[in-house]
């Protein structure tokens, strides 16, 4: 231990105060690059244009998408209109927002800041965490984090131990503040506790959506002797940078799992892609942003879509997010009910498929192109006509 790191330590106790920068960024300062719609090859890999490769990346055009903020205060009197609403967003873009859904503006507030205190605090002091700490870039060149330092809370080296009990977080808890952090983790334990039940509500609301019967998803919850799905939480800070058009600070992809519920600060900078064209997914105090996966992709036979999405860095201001990607169990065969298949909507993906397909897949590309092409890992288990 270096002299630094013994006399360093982050104090947790404060009440967020934010020790970044909240200023709001001016709108105009959000790209949103609208480009052509891809030229259609549908047998081949869809290789999506990233931010550094993109011409009109630096062509900044103000405002954001029109993407779908769903209410869940109004679920109790209008359960229907809600369910239409999220099950829309979720089949034409693949992602929505959502307010008033239960995890209190404060707990996301306090987990913010005590993140920002981690990725602000001295390199030797994050180091000190060991595995569990992604410094920036160094390792991973080509991977689709570009520019991101990371904290991931799952216990293990392979995706397949994730977990989503406050328990297991306790082990990367202990090694990032290892004087101990109580407040962040009471934060945490609420946090997860909350969208824990959220990805229940929104499974089941879309289910009933695709007029499946309420459990059709959250039956195979806990299917095996563990407890499914499974969360992986991850912190992502992206440091700014001055110049956007060599920035990319997540490239172009789709997630692997069913859902992915995001918290992201006030800067921006993830951005949906959508018929061709990127829409910003703009900062709601309070508001958590839901991203449809492959596995649900595959599971509705295309009825709901795997949403592209991309990180800009911001030019001034550092960014955090707080990412749990829920995950269904790995060897459940994510067949399409027989509902959602017939002569006009044939079977899109091969049978059988898993979660654990997708990430086999996932890794070798990341791994055998050197990451260096962005695509949309479910295109390889298209049906070919
Ligand atoms: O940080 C974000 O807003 C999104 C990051 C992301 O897409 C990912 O880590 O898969
Ligand atoms: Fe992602």
């Amino acid at each position: 231990m270096t002299a630094i790191m013994s006399n360093f330590s982050p104090s947790y106790s404060e009440e967020p105060k934010l020790t970044y920068d909240r200023r709001v960024v001016a709108p105009q300062t959000i790209l949103k690059v609208s480009s052509a719609p891809q030229k259609g090859k549908p047998d081949q890999i869809q290789q999506i244009p990233s931010v550094g490769e993109n011409p009109d990346a630096s062509a900044a055009q103000a405002s954001y998408g029109d993407i779908p903020v769903i209410d869940f205060s109004r679920l109790a009197d209008d359960a229907d209109a809600v369910c239409k609403q999220l099950g829309d967003a979720a089949a034409q873009w693949g992602a929505f927002q959502v307010i008033n859904h239960g995890i209190p503006l404060d707990t996301m507030q306090k987990i913010e800041s005590q993140g920002m205190n981690f990725f602000r605090s001295p390199s030797d002091f994050k180091l000190a965490a060991g595995s569990v700490y992604f410094p920036l870039n160094a390792e991973y060149p080509n991977s689709l984090l570009q520019r991101v330092e990371r904290v991931a809370f799952t216990p293990g080296p392979k995706w397949k131990f994730q977990a989503k009990d406050i328990n297991s977080l306790e082990d990367t808890l202990s090694r990032i503040w290892p004087d101990g952090n109580p407040l962040l983790r009471e934060e945490m334990r609420k946090y997860l506790r909350g969208s824990e039940a959220l990805n229940v509500q929104i499974m089941q609301l879309l289910a009933r959506y695709l007029d499946l019967g309420e459990d059709f998803f959250t039956q195979h919850f806990h299917r095996a002797q563990d407890t499914w799905p499974r969360f992986a939480v991850r912190w992502n800070f992206y440091p700014s940078h001055p110049n956007p058009s060599e920035n990319p600070g997540a490239k172009g992809h789709t997630d692997p799992g069913t859902l992915t519920i995001l918290m992201q600060d006030r800067v921006g900078g993830l951005r949906i892609r959508r018929d061709g064209r990127w829409y910003g997914v703009k900062p709601i105090e309070g508001a958590l942003v839901v991203n449809m996966g492959d596995s649900l992709e595959a599971w509705t036979n295309g009825r709901l879509k795997s949403v592209i999405h991309e990180v800009q860095v911001n030019t001034k201001l550092d960014r955090l997010s707080m990412i749990n990607f829920v995950s269904p169990e790995p060897s459940l065969p994510l067949s399409p009910p027989a509902q959602l298949m017939d002569e006009d909507h044939p079977r899109v993906y091969r049978e059988p498929l898993t979660y654990e397909n997708l990430m086999e897949k996932r890794a070798e590309d990341i791994v055998d192109d050197g990451g260096s092409k962005a695509v949309r890992i479910l295109d390889h288990f298209k049906i070919r006509k």
